[in-house]
């Protein structure tokens, strides 16, 4: 008899689909079990925060500035991070020349803040650094020994505290413009390389673009201070004319040309100073109607030591009065054209200056513009981001802001210190000149300059890339390390279990043979 030919080959085919089955489902098991060890076991560890204290002594006053990033990854870029700031009470150090040993003291509020915030187990190895910028300059000019003092007297307070003391000193103007640049460059994750990108978590696609886009790009740095300011940015000029304004840096991995200058005496500060002790060379009495603060406006100016400063020494005249009585006029265009005179373009004995001489390469990129420029066109109203108001725009709103009474203004922004509120209207028109006439920024190029007062949350100035300079925490050449983050690890694992699982099912339904594959409907 004929064996039904049927049932002799029907047990051999379930039992590969038996196998095939089989095999599929520990797959799914080993993918999940994959998946589950991926994420439990390569847990981030529990971060090892790192703590430094930088103070910011600038003429004006004392900026002090707690950063913070974790231990294990000091080499990464823009993990280092503002976590406090303390506006040291009273003037800035500089103006302790008569009584230097109460520089030191003046500390000691800002410092107790910091013990507040640090804890207590990490104080003796968190390095604390001091650096003074153009007032104690001025004061070194002026006065040698009183800056000396005034140095030491901060330097005793500091070594007294629970904190690891790493130094008082002035730092250079080149020094400043440079660290401002590497502050906003790092804050701005511009020195990222590729592999950072991808280890970066948190950025969005946002981030993601905008650092691409930046890759090879760096913004320069415009820092504007009491007593000087700064200009420092990338120079595509490969030949320098002008080696002190020169710097070459080697960031991870990286080669930068730095162009920077610092002009003492510039900051705003000393450049009302400076075209005060102008006007005093055409004074007929005591009266001075003054275009550049409000109508209504008043103060009074003793004369007896307005010489003394090295930035309105050489202007020195002899007056027949002590004392010099301001009037406000409130006049844009007048003003304006008393600023101008303060920029010397009368030679220059490179291929292009900025003023008084002074070489400057042709302006590239974008600029981030901070400390006074920031306050000063913050209070204006005239920092719109993204997208930057039109010169034209920016020029009426502070010629408007100049017609306004000064009992109007006073009215208005009664919550504002007198001193600041006076002042926004000459600040304004010298941050206009600074820029157009000085380092002749056009309307073309205006929207280039951002203003900008912090971070994410970290204060743009020089102190974070003193203390990433101080504590080798930019690294010449990338650093190796793992290269991929956590979450970007858990995501590729996801995406190859996928890959796997896909893979498993096609060759199942290749052997299976489905009749939809059969009849070639799928
Ligand atoms: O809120 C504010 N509004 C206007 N100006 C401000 C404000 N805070 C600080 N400033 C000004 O910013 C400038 C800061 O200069 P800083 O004291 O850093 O001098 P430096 O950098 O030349 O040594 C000073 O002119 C100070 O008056
Ligand atoms: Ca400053």
């Amino acid at each position: 008899m004929d064996e039904p030919k049927v049932t002799g080959t029907k047990p051999k085919m379930s039992s590969t689909r038996m196998i095939l089955l089989i095999l599929a489902f520990l797959s799914t098991l080993a993918v999940i079990a994959l998946i589950a060890v991926a994420v439990t076991q390569n847990q981030p560890l529990p971060e090892n925060i790192k703590y430094g204290i930088v103070l910011d002594a600038g003429s004006s006053h004392t900026n002090l500035y707690v950063y913070e990033w974790p231990a294990e990854k000091e080499n990464d870029t823009g993990v280092v991070k503002q976590v406090e700031v303390c506006k040291v009470e009273g003037p800035g150090i500089s103006g302790y020349s008569h009584a230097p040993e109460k520089a030191g003291p003046s500390l000691e509020q800002c410092l107790q803040q910091a013990k507040e915030v640090i804890p207590s187990a990490q104080h003796k190895e968190t390095p604390v650094y001091l650096g003074a910028t153009a007032g104690m300059r001025l004061l070194r000019l002026q006065n040698e020994s009183a800056a000396d003092k005034v140095l030491s007297s901060v330097g005793n307070t500091l070594r007294s505290a629970p904190f690891n003391f790493q130094g008082a000193r002035i730092i250079t103007g080149q020094e400043e413009g440079a660290y401002g640049w590497i502050t906003i460059n790092y804050l701005l994750g511009n020195f990222k390389q590729l592999i950072n990108l991808l280890r970066a978590e948190t950025s969005g696609w946002k981030k993601l673009l905008h650092s691409l886009k930046s890759l090879s790009e760096t913004s320069g740095a415009l820092d504007l201070g009491g007593a000087s300011t700064q200009i420092t940015f990338v120079s595509k000029e490969l030949t320098s004319e002008s080696p002190e304004n020169q710097l070459y840096f080697r960031l991870y991995g990286k080669d930068y040309q730095v162009y920077t200058h610092s002009f003492l005496c510039y900051g705003k500060d000393q450049a009302l100073q400076q075209k005060l002790a102008r006007d005093l060379q055409t004074v007929e009495n005591s009266l001075l109607p003054d275009p550049c603060f409000h109508k209504g406006y008043e103060r009074t100016i003793n004369i007896s030591d307005f010489f003394k400063n090295p930035c309105t020494s050489e202007k020195k005249t002899q007056l027949p009065f002590s004392q010099l009585y301001i009037k406000g006029e409130g006049d844009y265009q007048k003003c304006r054209e008393n600023i101008q005179n303060l920029f010397d373009k009368s030679n220059c004995p490179y291929s292009s200056c900025s003023f008084n001489g002074i070489y400057l390469p042709p302006l590239q990129g974008d600029f981030g513009a901070f400390s006074a420029f920031y306050f000063v066109m913050n209070f204006l109203n005239l920092t719109s981001e993204p997208n930057p108001l039109a010169l034209n725009k920016v020029t009426s709103t502070i010629e408007r802001f100049c017609a306004r009474p000064w009992q109007e203004v006073k009215t208005a922004y009664h919550h504002i210190k007198e001193k600041y509120l006076s002042e926004y209207c000459f600040s304004g028109i010298y941050i206009l000149s600074l820029l157009e006439n000085g380092y002749e920024f056009t309307e073309n190029n205006w929207q280039m300059i951002h203003f900008l007062g912090k971070i994410e949350s970290s204060d743009a100035g020089w102190t974070l890339g003193y203390m990433l300079n101080l504590t080798n925490m930019i690294p010449a050449e990338e650093p190796a390390g793992p290269p991929l983050s956590h979450g970007s690890y858990v995501g590729l694992m996801v995406l190859c279990s996928l890959v796997l699982v896909s893979v498993l099912l096609f060759a199942w339904l290749l052997l299976h043979k489905p009749k939809c594959l059969q009849k070639g409907i799928v």
